[in-house]
């Protein structure tokens, strides 16, 4: 298997939104060196300012957002593993009667961070390698749950080929970019994107999904 992150001494920085997701990652890196798990909040700001505030006390050669999220139809599972190709601010813009304008047609910015490509399909593969079922594409960043039909398929059609949705990614994709660190998203399928059934959520499965997922990070960057 490829090593992307080279050196035995490489310090990686995995953050998750709350306390469940990061004890399911540290139960699959077990006693191994090099890792660093921390608690960055939900949501994009907290998640933003908490992975900056780390990342200016320590050197790190690599940032992963990991947790639970929601799988796009037919495109990821619930209980599935999904690795970002790109982390995207999908509710980052402005409505207009002609439908919603992104960062990017307002030339106000970008509303998307590319992860390498080496990086993720070296992360997709492992996982696949090991049994897990993995997806790699687009990961997008939403300060509100998709809850009905309607929003889900808007976000289907303006990211076609968007995996999941989650709250975090992009805000930590943008304080590692600032240090020019690289980033990964890789979440485990909770729910699915689409009508609210908060009960129907499968917390503890998609935790479980996690620990196994982190263990074979372990193997990835060690
Ligand atoms: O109640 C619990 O035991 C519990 C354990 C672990 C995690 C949670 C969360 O509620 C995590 C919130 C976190 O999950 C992401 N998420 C999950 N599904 C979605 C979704 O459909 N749309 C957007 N975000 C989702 C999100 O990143 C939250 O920060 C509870």
């Amino acid at each position: 298997m490829s090593k992307i992150i080279h050196s035995a001494n490489a310090r990686i920085l995995i953050v998750t939104s709350v306390e469940a997701e990061k004890q399911a990652v540290l139960r699959g890196l077990g006693d191994v060196k090099g890792f660093e798990v921390a608690v960055v909040g939900v949501g994009v700001i907290s998640a933003a300012v908490n992975t900056a505030y780390l990342l200016a006390s320590t050197e790190y050669d690599l940032v992963i957002n990991a947790g639970i999220a929601g799988g796009f139809k037919g495109k990821a599972d619930i209980e599935s593993v999904v690795v970002s190709s790109e982390l995207i601010a999908a509710d980052l813009g402005a409505e207009s009667k002609e439908g919603f304008l992104s960062l990017e047609e307002l030339k106000l910015g970008s509303a998307c961070v590319k992860v390498n490509e080496t990086l993720y399909t070296s992360v997709t593969t492992a996982l696949r390698e090991k049994g897990q079922k993995v997806q790699s594409g687009p990961i997008l960043t939403l300060s509100t749950v998709t809850g009905t039909r309607e929003t889900a398929e808007k976000l289907e059609r303006a990211v076609p080929n968007a995996v999941a949705e989650a709250m975090e990614g992009f805000g930590v994709a943008v304080a590692a970019q600032k240090r020019k660190i690289p980033i990964l998203e890789i979440r485990t399928i909770s729910n699915m994107v689409g009508p609210r059934d908060r009960n129907a959520w499968k917390i503890k499965e998609a935790l479980a999904t996690l620990e196994q997922a982190s263990s074979v990070l372990r193997e990835v960057f060690r």
